[in-house]
């Protein structure tokens, strides 16, 4: 239900952040001086969830609170991917592979990010879009590296699966040099800009919502590449989610703190789910 009414701005926010306003779901909103900046920054992608009815005295969550609600529903969605059917597992990998490897948009782009997908943690599997792009030498390939545990990663390019060694979340990721001894090159260091980053994540909506592993490190680089390609007058990169079914979740649920970057578009085991403009483009 939008609450137009609900609750006054009264320090210049734009009239249309008020409509996104809604009560009951998970109960979540923002308590504290900081939410007029950041809804100034980001009306678009703030839905602000109302604890209470009726509207007129509201209650807002606290930025700890929803962390918790974070936290839950990441449980829950772990919960629900350990107890998935290996064999559908494997037909979702599958699906949402073969899609991706048939899709324009992946065919023709050049530069791209992906994630080493780790079985343990149930991600949707990208060995073969990893194999795919590797030995085609029109494509050049970025893949995540966590440098602290400070939010800082970085995409550094490879060549070969041999590049990769487990870290200590038996995650594989590049080394940082190249078996020359050369650093390997970093993707804000690049004369070029990314077509394509393909994400991983616990859970999304079809609003664009993303709900990550609690690191910070997606959102992180992101946002810093995201501002690097702003400065350079680059055309952004399509940011889009590999999703099993039961990651899909109802719209407006996942809890979101001012850092969360939104995404262009999922693949699921359904096919392509456009959110963006510039996802309906190239899926039209
Ligand atoms: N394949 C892959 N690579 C990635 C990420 C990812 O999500 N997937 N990352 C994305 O950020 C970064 C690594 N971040 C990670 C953050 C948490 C866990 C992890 O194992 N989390 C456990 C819970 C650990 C705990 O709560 O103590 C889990 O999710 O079950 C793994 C990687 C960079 N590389
Ligand atoms: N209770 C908390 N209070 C303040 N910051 C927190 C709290 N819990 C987590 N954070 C920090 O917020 C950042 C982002 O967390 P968030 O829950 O948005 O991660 P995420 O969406 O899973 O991230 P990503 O996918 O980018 O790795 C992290 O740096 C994390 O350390």
């Amino acid at each position: 239900m939008i609450q137009h009414n609900a609750w006054r701005p009264q320090r210049g926010l734009p009239e249309r952040s008020v409509s996104v306003l809604r009560c009951g779901e998970m109960g979540l909103s923002y308590k504290g001086e900081g939410v007029w900046s950041m809804i100034a920054a980001k009306p678009h992608a703030l839905s602000l969830i109302l604890r209470s009815q009726p509207t007129r005295s509201v209650a807002f969550a606290t930025m700890e609170e929803i962390f918790t609600q974070k936290r839950l529903l990441r449980s829950k969605i772990k919960k629900d991917l350990r107890s998935m059917d290996p064999t559908l597992r494997s037909h979702q990998d599958d699906a949402i592979q073969n899609f991706i490897l048939e899709a324009p948009w992946f065919n023709c782009c050049n530069r791209l990010c992906a994630y080493i997908s780790s079985s343990s943690l149930r991600e949707v599997d990208t060995s073969k879009l990893l194999q795919n792009v590797l030995k085609d030498t029109t494509k050049i390939l970025y893949v995540p590296r966590v440098e602290d545990k400070n939010c800082h990663m970085r995409m550094l390019n490879i060549s070969r699966m041999d590049d990769l060694i487990a870290n200590s979340m038996n995650i594989l990721e590049p080394v940082p040099v190249d078996a020359d001894g050369n650093d390997r090159e970093d993707v804000m260091l690049a004369d070029e800009p990314v077509d394509l980053l393909l994400l991983p994540g616990l859970a999304f909506d079809k609003t664009g919502r993303r709900l990550g592993r609690g690191g910070g490190y997606y959102d992180t680089f992101l946002s810093k590449y995201q501002e690097l390609v702003r400065q350079r007058n680059w055309k952004q990169p399509l940011l889009i989610a590999l999703s099993y079914s039961v990651q899909i979740i109802e719209d407006g649920v996942i809890p979101l703190t001012p850092s969360d970057v939104f995404i262009d578009a999922l693949v699921s085991p359904s096919g392509f789910i456009p959110i963006t403009s510039a996802a309906h483009e190239i899926n039209p």
